[in-house]
């Protein structure tokens, strides 16, 4: 249920860990568009850049890392209104935009409830510190109406985390994201500490809620499962960059990047037919011996000439007509692009420079 206008607009950010020579590469060229009321999913192993990709978005990355280039936009819902750039925001400013505008939830968010203090004064804090306007019962009420919201009976208001389940500590956390209605929620594997029953009620109330307050959410995990099941759109990132980027269902039918295809095959589908399972050989490349032109090119079993050399862009399969929505779909991968020409060897653009230079060699 996207209205099609972006929200968030990510152009081109570079964040490294530790500055001059000994500074590694984690986020490279991210262009990433998170829509109104849309759920964006973002998939990739251990190490691929999610977490580094949320922290920067949010101004939450702390030292080593370090932004070192690009643009982050935040466009408000009023009409008119200019976007925001979310990297120029002085500290005071980004304060007052984090939980109004944006909020996040982190993996094991739950634990970061204070055990002794009640849901009640939790939730309320949060609408103290922000709304400084509302009196106490209307603080009482709209923190029984975020409970509500997010499943939880009322009467729970006065429980001490301790008296909580896992699943339901961590909907309090999603309740206190949700408290001052913001319009993008991120979400950085908020279920994974979960049983996976409870792991997909949260994930389905939060879609629900999606639809009825119209939020968008970057929801972050490994598990492609899971975000083909509540994604509209999926990113997938390896070793710092996004390979692919296209509808969840297009994403699950015909994966087009060779990586997006491995990991659909790694873990079991939970719809439609069976797909073998296969992994990927290999480990995720290590930021300080990143592969040279596509990153993934020692573990991709389609490799060809240009990959260990060219860094392929991400850009719409060549072909794309749009008919069927394929220029929503963008990959780099030298399979889908035409492959630059290689460059001329020494021996065939200047065979007397060439042979001078073997006779400079030899001799
Ligand atoms: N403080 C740090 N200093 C140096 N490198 C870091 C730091 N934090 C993260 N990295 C590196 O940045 C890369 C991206 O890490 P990040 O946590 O963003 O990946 P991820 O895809 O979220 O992984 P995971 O699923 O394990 O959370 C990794 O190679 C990681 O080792």
């Amino acid at each position: 249920m996207t209205t099609g206008r972006p929200v968030l607009t990510i152009s081109g950010l570079n964040v490294d860990y530790g500055t001059g020579p000994g500074a590694v590469h984690a986020l490279r060229d991210i262009d990433l568009t998170l829509h109104r009321g849309e759920v964006l999913g973002l998939a990739g192993e251990s190490g691929s850049g999610k977490s580094t990709l949320a922290y920067a978005v949010t101004r939450l990355l702390s030292p080593p890392g370090v932004i070192t280039g690009g643009d982050v936009l935040y466009q408000p819902p009023q009409d008119g209104a200019a976007p925001v750039d979310l990297l120029a925001l002085t500290p005071q400013e980004l304060r007052a935009f984090r939980w109004q505008e944006l909020s996040i939830v982190f993996q094991g968010a739950m634990n970061s409830l204070n055990p002794v203090h009640t849901v009640h004064s939790q939730l309320t804090d949060v609408l103290r510190a922000h709304r400084p306007g509302m009196k106490s019962p209307e603080r009482t009420a709209r923190a029984e109406e975020l409970l509500t919201l997010v499943g939880i009976s009322r009467d729970r208001l006065g429980a001490f985390p301790h008296q909580l389940s896992g699943g339901m500590r961590q909907r309090v956390m999603i309740a206190m994201a949700l408290a001052l209605e913001p319009e993008i929620v991120i979400m950085d594997e908020p279920t994974t500490a979960l049983d996976v029953v409870m792991q997909r009620q949260i994930l389905r109330k939060l879609v629900a809620l999606r639809e009825e307050l119209g939020f968008s959410v970057v929801f972050i995990t490994h598990d492609i499962s899971l975000l083909i099941e509540f994604s509209d759109r999926i990113a997938i990132m390896y070793g710092g960059r996004i390979v692919e980027e296209a509808g969840a269902a297009e994403i699950y039918r015909d994966p087009r990047h060779p990586y997006s295809d491995g990991l659909l095959h790694s873990f079991p589908a939970l719809h439609g037919p069976r797909r073998e399972l296969t992994g990927i050989p290999g480990s995720p490349p290590h930021l300080t011996a990143m592969p040279t032109g596509c990153a993934f090119h020692p573990r991709c079993g389609k490799a060809f000439d240009p990959c260990a050399e060219h860094v392929p862009v991400l850009a719409a399969p060549d072909g794309a007509d749009g008919a069927d929505g394929a220029d929503e779909r963008t990959v780099a991968c030298w399979l889908h692009h035409a492959a630059p020409a290689p460059a001329p060897s020494v021996a065939d653009s200047a065979p007397e420079l060439a042979g001078d230079a073997s006779a400079a060699r030899s001799g």
